[in-house]
């Protein structure tokens, strides 16, 4: 297959348990469209983290394979994983900046840990990606001095310091204010088209990612894939399951309540006297 038609990421076949006792992923088929917005959408607890460890390699899937641009992956393969993690970059929930160093240090981090470049290299490379997210002017601040948008986009310079070829966001709107989730977002969108980068976003924010995604795909709690589309497709499915999720209404088939025992038997409503 030619390679710009090749997903940039395959999931084929995907069994996962943490442990023999649950299946957090039950036999997954998923592609991700090279250079394109993927959100893998999903009610808590669904699996959409442990999706994204699979594609790092941090664990192996109990069956079926995982193919990154072409490759399978292969967690016991320490060469592999290292060539594979180098094209990656993963901005994690909350950004995890390092406090201890400042705005320009945390950038710098991946390129002096990962690289043997120059120091006046890096410094270029730092105040670029800097200035991609419109903070090449904070790169002396503490991070005890940014604000929380600001610290999401130092997270998001960090994530592409190394020029990664696959990008995964794991929550990168949680605890933002409205302007600053809309300014993330944008940025996620801009930096894929700019960069060409494969970018894989999980995140409760469904306005956000239908806003700036090309495919979503909609995960279900016990690891199935419930549909994916278009944000257009999905938004217009008649699907009540995934109408309820995208619509964020409280009772569907989700039920809103868990299973119990009838009114009648908890309350003593309507027993015979
Ligand atoms: N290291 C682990 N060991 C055992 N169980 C785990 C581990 N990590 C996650 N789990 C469990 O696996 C299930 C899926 O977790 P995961 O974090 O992938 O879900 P998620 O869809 O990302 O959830 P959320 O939206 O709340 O972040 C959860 O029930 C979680 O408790």
């Amino acid at each position: 297959m030619n390679d710009s038609h090749r997903p940039f990421i395959e999931i084929d076949h995907v069994t996962f348990g943490y442990d023999s006792r649950r299946t957090i992923l039950n036999d997954i088929s998923l592609r991700f469209a090279r250079g394109k917005v993927t959100a893998v959408l999903g009610g808590s607890g669904c699996g959409k983290t442990t999706l994204l460890r699979l594609i790092g390699g941090v664990h192996a899937p109990g069956s079926g394979r995982v193919v990154f641009d072409g490759e399978m992956v292969n967690i016991r393969d320490k060469a592999q994983l290292q060539r594979l993690r180098r094209r990656l970059g993963m901005l994690f929930q909350f950004g995890a900046l390092f406090t201890d160093l400042n705005v320009f240090d945390n950038v710098a981090f991946p390129l002096r840990e990962m690289t043997d470049l120059p120091e006046p290299l890096i410094r270029d490379i730092v105040l670029m990606k800097l200035q991609a997210v419109g903070l090449r002017g904070a790169s002396g601040l503490r991070i005890s001095e940014v604000s929380g948008g600001m610290a999401r986009r130092i997270a998001l310079a960090r994530a592409i310091a190394l020029d990664p070829e696959l990008i995964m966001y794991d929550e990168p709107f949680a605890g933002l204010d409205l302007v600053s989730m809309g300014v993330t977002a944008r940025l996620i969108r801009t930096l894929t088209d700019v960069t060409g980068a494969t970018t894989l976003l999980i995140s409760h924010d469904i306005p956000q990612c239908m806003a700036i995604s090309d495919w979503v795909v909609l995960l279900a709690t016990g690891g199935r894939v419930v549909a994916q589309g278009t944000p257009a497709e999905l938004m217009a499915s008649a699907d009540p399951e995934v109408r309820q999720f995208v619509r964020g209404e409280p009772d569907g088939p989700v039920k809103f309540h868990y299973p119990a025992a009838s009114v009648e038997q908890d309350f003593g409503v309507g027993a015979a006297s």
